[in-house]
């Protein structure tokens, strides 16, 4: 499943936070979208799936809601439940949109063996942990079966060996041809799993491409105000951030 946006623009306040973004995802893609704090990537990826209103095009905000859903899934930022709910019967919810009963059981079953969530089954999820809530919301996303995931910070709060496990998945799921576009901070992940990453800066689009074109010295300087590189490890190349450079144009805070 594909994802096209053409020139798509959110303006807040008069001012754009997303600024004419045009951007091809074909099916089978793993899309890191990074980018400092502010950026505009939690943006992008509403106006996308037609969440808040905006000026241009996406593919997804022609649909009916009804179709909608059964083609995208989002994982939005906050990860927050209201109401002490079973853990199950909240991965549960993740199938309202698809009509097929007989399909629910194990797809639920099945998104929550891969997010490593079975055991917390009949626990309630407002007395989870952080990292524990956040895989139980992967795993509502996953139960879905949408051809196009688009997931806001998905490892955020999960620990190492997590983090590479929903990693890996999405890598998998666009190996078989499914869609995944997710807003990552940790550069390490995103350049060993995406197949491609979109640098957003200030609303706009400013790189993209594969992840060793993408984290070049000069754009993670201007963009982060920091140096980074990849280093070769027994495992294969692994991006390290680092510090800016000494004389970098990045101010550098005062010491206290
Ligand atoms: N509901 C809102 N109302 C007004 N401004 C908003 C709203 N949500 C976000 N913004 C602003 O829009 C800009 C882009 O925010 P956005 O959340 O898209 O950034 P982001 O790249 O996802 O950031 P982060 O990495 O911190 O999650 C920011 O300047 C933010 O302050």
């Amino acid at each position: 499943m594909s994802l096209s946006l053409q020139d798509l623009t959110v303006r807040r306040d008069g001012c754009p936070t997303v600024d004419h973004v045009t951007l091809e995802v074909p099916a089978g893609s793993f899309v890191g979208l990074i980018g400092p704090n502010g950026a505009g990537k939690t943006t992008l990826m509403q106006a996308a799936l037609g969440l808040i209103p905006a000026e241009g095009q996406s593919d997804l905000t022609a649909l009916s809601p009804a179709r909608r859903a059964r083609r995208a899934a989002w994982l939005p930022q906050a990860r927050e439940i209201a109401w002490p709910i079973p853990v199950e019967a909240l991965v549960r919810l993740g199938r309202r949109a698809d009509p097929d009963r007989r399909a629910d059981a194990a797809a639920v079953a099945e998104a929550m063996a891969a997010l490593d969530v079975t055991h917390l089954a009949s626990r309630r999820a407002t007395e989870l942990s952080g990292g524990e809530l956040a895989r139980v919301l992967i795993a509502r996303l996953l139960a879905q079966r949408t051809p196009l995931i688009l997931a806001d910070e998905p490892v955020a709060g999960l620990d190492p060996s997590h983090q590479f496990a929903v990693m890996e998945l999405f890598a998998r799921f666009a190996r078989q041809g499914r869609t995944v576009i997710a807003s990552i901070h940790d550069l390490a992940l995103a350049a060993r799993f995406c197949h491609r990453l979109v640098l957003m800066d200030r609303g706009r689009l400013v790189a993209d491409g594969r992840p060793s074109e993408v984290l070049t010295p000069a754009r993670l300087e201007q963009v982060f105000g920091v140096s980074g590189a990849f280093v070769p490890t027994p495992a294969g190349p692994v991006f390290v951030t680092l510090p800016p450079p000494p004389g970098s144009s990045v101010p550098v805070p005062p010491e206290p």
